[in-house]
């Protein structure tokens, strides 16, 4: 039912081919024929971590979706173990300035972008879900989360501090008083404790059966008219979408200045050392 790339992702744009990039194709997007539902599904082995590339791309994906009505989407890995790994570390870690500033400016983006789209949005968390993963997740209307998995914003336990809209979408998520332990903490929950915590709507027991129920959960918008459904959605949403896009400069520096600090630079070597080590 799904048609694959019916909608084509473009590859990337000249302002990314400067560095060197090549336009591989880290997100694929499949719409279905008859209820107009897309499947993104991240494709970036083997953690889905958010590079500038897969960003971009995953930008481009929601707004050619926006641009072309479509009725739903849910966001899915084609990982079975990883949803998302979150920023990826690699683009923080010895950056090239002018690279890292596009990399954080992609972000803030996109951010934008799904958190205020208009059709109806669904992440189907497939996989772990940490950082920058959450952030995903929390930014659509719904969440679907298959067991023995963990999700949550652990910047604290980073040593790092998640940026003010990140801490938005979680207090909009779970409510003031739990995001505040969460984020204190840098908690990641099971989907059992995420569930209970209101972090996630449903649990799943597939890939499948989760993505069964993002299009039951899609399909009750068929009886509603979409523009009070949207114009509802950003009645809630775009005080903190705007104060992003009136302090985007802002926001970008005070990220450089951390990305930037020696002792930063000196955590994440450690960091990406650790992530190594856990395997051998
Ligand atoms: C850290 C930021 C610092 C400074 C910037 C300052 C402030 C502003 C930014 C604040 C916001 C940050 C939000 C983020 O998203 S930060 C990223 C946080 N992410 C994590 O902590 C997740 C780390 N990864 C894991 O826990 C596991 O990989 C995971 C549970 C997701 C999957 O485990 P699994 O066992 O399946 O895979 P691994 O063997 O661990 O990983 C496979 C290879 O992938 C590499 N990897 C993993 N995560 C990342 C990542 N986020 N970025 C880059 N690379 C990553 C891992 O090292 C393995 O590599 P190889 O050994 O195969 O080379």
């Amino acid at each position: 039912m799904y048609s694959r790339t019916m909608l084509k992702v473009r590859t990337l744009s000249n302002n990314l081919k400067m560095y060197g990039s090549t336009s591989s194709n880290f997100v694929n997007v499949s719409v279905n024929d008859k209820s107009g539902v897309a499947i993104v599904t991240m494709q970036r082995e083997p953690v889905n971590s958010l590079n500038l590339e897969l960003i971009t791309q995953l930008k481009t994906a929601l707004s050619d979706l926006e641009r072309n009505k479509c009725r739903g989407m849910i966001l899915t890995s084609a990982s079975k173990s990883v949803f998302s790994a979150g920023l990826d570390i690699m683009e923080m870690y010895k950056p090239n300035q002018e690279r890292v500033r596009n990399f954080w400016l992609s972000l803030q983006d996109l951010w934008m972008t799904l958190y205020g789209c208009s059709y109806p949005s669904v992440a189907a968390i497939n996989g772990h879900s940490p950082a920058g993963g959450c952030l995903l997740s929390m930014s659509c209307e719904y969440r679907i989360m298959l067991p023995n998995f963990t999700i949550g914003l652990n910047e604290t336990k980073l040593g790092i501090i998640a940026p003010s809209w990140f801490v938005a979408t979680m207090k909009n998520t779970i409510g003031f008083r739990k995001a505040e332990m969460a984020l204190t903490l840098g908690f990641l929950f099971t989907t059992e404790e995420a569930l209970k915590v209101g972090l996630i709507d449903e649990v799943a027991s597939s890939k499948e059966d989760a993505i069964a129920k993002a299009d039951k959960f899609i399909g009750q918008f068929a009886k509603i008219p979409p523009q009070p459904r949207t114009i509802s959605k950003l009645m809630l949403r775009s005080k903190d979408i705007e104060t992003l896009r009136k302090t985007k400069e802002q926001d970008l520096q005070a990220f450089l200045q951390v990305v930037n600090d020696p002792k930063t630079q000196k955590g994440l070597e450690l960091y990406l050392e650790s992530l190594k080590q856990r395997k051998a």
